[in-house]
């Protein structure tokens, strides 16, 4: 019986690797081993491997080369392969859960929000208002950096989606969003109590949140310039017509995928500097400059934006060495060949690219903190550069999150030195997370 797997999953073709134990597979070792799990593995099958994780047949890919062909091809039957939970709770036009023409559709709407004229003349106004006043009163206070970081992330994002409603909705908003993402994150058990259950809830209080928003705008002739202005066609150059389901779930999109990414790497970009000095002291002399440049109650513009080239330095070694995000899932639509190998129909893919972070002959002494390295600038497009991801559904808010993320360094760090309390305990798999916060005392600078 303990062999079930193995005799369940022993097809000929398939890649070499293991399939653990029925039902749950190799999935405790995975998450507690974690990324020793997958060195374990590739030095046992090499880097194309089969296991059976997180409740599914998968294929571990960590071959930088197959990486790419995978990421490239979903037109051949490599389609995004995220857990059903997600799927439920981010809704079925949410960019992941479609594919072909209706994807280009999707995410042509949402680049079309995000362009960088709008970055300049729209959200870049919003994020900077946000963070200067956000990062106010911060002075003597101990503070848990983890928690401001998700507020922050939150907060502005829905600022540069519903401008003048945001500070009204943003409570209320919170809470069902922080229960939604544990949802997306939970098994698909639809029972009273449970996490998928209370994101499910989460995500039908958002969409009356979000109706009722479109409802109140389409009624009045006000007009704002906002994401939720331009998704709706009130703009007069969009091209995209959206039925209010998408754009309930493009807002859902938006407001899912910029959180935890551009929180954990803010939080992060905090403490490497913290650790760091030399660094801390070269990014604060770019943004002093920057100050210097204008009147205290001058915002950021592009200019500053693109002078910090430090800045970007920095959050780039930040995403690498803190491997904000592992990998990316693909399933199978139909049986294919892969690398010489056979994948059935509906097998998950994991294109696993933390190691490539690690890897001493694409970054020499990999696990130093050392922003510098991406002064030069070729090493962002690199090909095997994935943290942004690659391919067709590469990651359209990169220029935006990077563009938050500085922001919210530019006040931090021209306002405060900070000092850890010490103590938090910093965990890096499966999720990058400080399971009790992290604690900063702040003072002014
Ligand atoms: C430091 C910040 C960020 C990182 C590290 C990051 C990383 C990624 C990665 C790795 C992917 C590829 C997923 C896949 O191939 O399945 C992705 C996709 C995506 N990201 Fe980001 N992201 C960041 C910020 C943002 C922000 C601020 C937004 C807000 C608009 C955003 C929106 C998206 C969307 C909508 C997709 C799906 C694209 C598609 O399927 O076509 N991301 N991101």
């Amino acid at each position: 019986l303990l062999r079930w797997n193995e005799v369940r999953y022993r097809k000929k073709g398939l890649p070499p690797g293991t399939m653990g134990w029925p039902v749950f597979g190799e999935t405790t070792e995975f998450l507690k081993q974690g990324p020793n799990f997958m060195k374990t593995q590739r030095a046992r099958y090499g880097s194309f491997f089969k296991s059976h994780i997180l409740g599914c047949p998968t294929i571990v890919s960590m071959d930088p080369e197959l990486n790419r062909y995978i990421l490239m091809n979903e037109a051949k039957g490599l389609v995004p392969g995220y857990p059903q939970s997600m799927l439920d709770i981010l809704g079925k036009c949410n960019i992941a859960a479609v594919h072909g023409s209706t994807h280009k559709y999707m995410r042509g709407a949402l680049l079309s929000i995000i362009s960088p004229t709008l970055i300049r003349d729209q959200l870049l106004p919003k994020i900077d208002e946000f963070m200067r006043a956000h990062l106010s009163n911060w002075d003597n206070k101990v503070i848990n950096i983890q928690e401001k970081t998700k507020e922050v992330a939150f907060l502005s994002s829905l600022k540069q989606i519903a401008g003048i409603e945001s500070c009204s909705l943003s409570d209320s908003f919170m809470t069902e969003f922080f229960n939604l993402v544990i949802g997306t994150l939970s098994l698909p058990i639809n029972l009273p109590g449970t996490n998928y259950h209370r994101g499910f809830q989460a995500r039908k209080t958002i969409v009356n949140i979000v109706s009722k928003l479109l409802e109140e705008r389409r009624a009045s002739q006000e007009t704002h310039h906002d994401m939720l202005d331009c998704l709706m066609g009130r703009d007069d150059e969009s091209r995209y017509k959206l039925s209010d389901e998408e754009i309930i779930d493009l807002v859902i999109t938006i407001m899912y995928s910029g959180y935890e990414t551009v929180s954990t790497t803010s939080m992060m970009a905090v403490k490497y500097l913290h650790d760091h000095p030399k660094a801390l002291e070269e990014l604060r002399r770019e943004h002093l400059a920057i100050r210097e440049r204008k009147k205290p109650d001058d915002p950021l513009d592009l200019n500053d934006l693109k002078s910090m080239r430090f800045t970007r330095a920095v959050i780039f070694e930040t995403s690498r060495l803190a491997t904000i995000v592992n990998g990316v899932l693909r399933k199978t639509t139909e049986d294919m060949e892969l690398n010489g190998y056979l994948i059935p129909k509906g097998w998950r893919i994991y294109v696993y690219t933390r190691e490539i972070n690690y890897d001493p002959f694409l970054y020499s002494d990999p696990l130093t903190f050392n922003p510098w390295r991406w002064m030069d600038k070729s090493l962002e497009s690199k090909h095997y550069f994935l943290v942004f991801g690659g391919g067709t559904r590469q990651c359209p808010g990169k220029e935006l999150g990077i563009t938050e993320i500085s922001t919210f360094l530019h006040y931090f760090v021209t306002r405060y030195r900070w000092e850890e309390v010490g103590g938090d305990k910093l965990m890096k798999f499966p999720r990058v997370q400080a399971p009790n916060g992290l604690h900063i005392r702040v003072t002014s600078y």
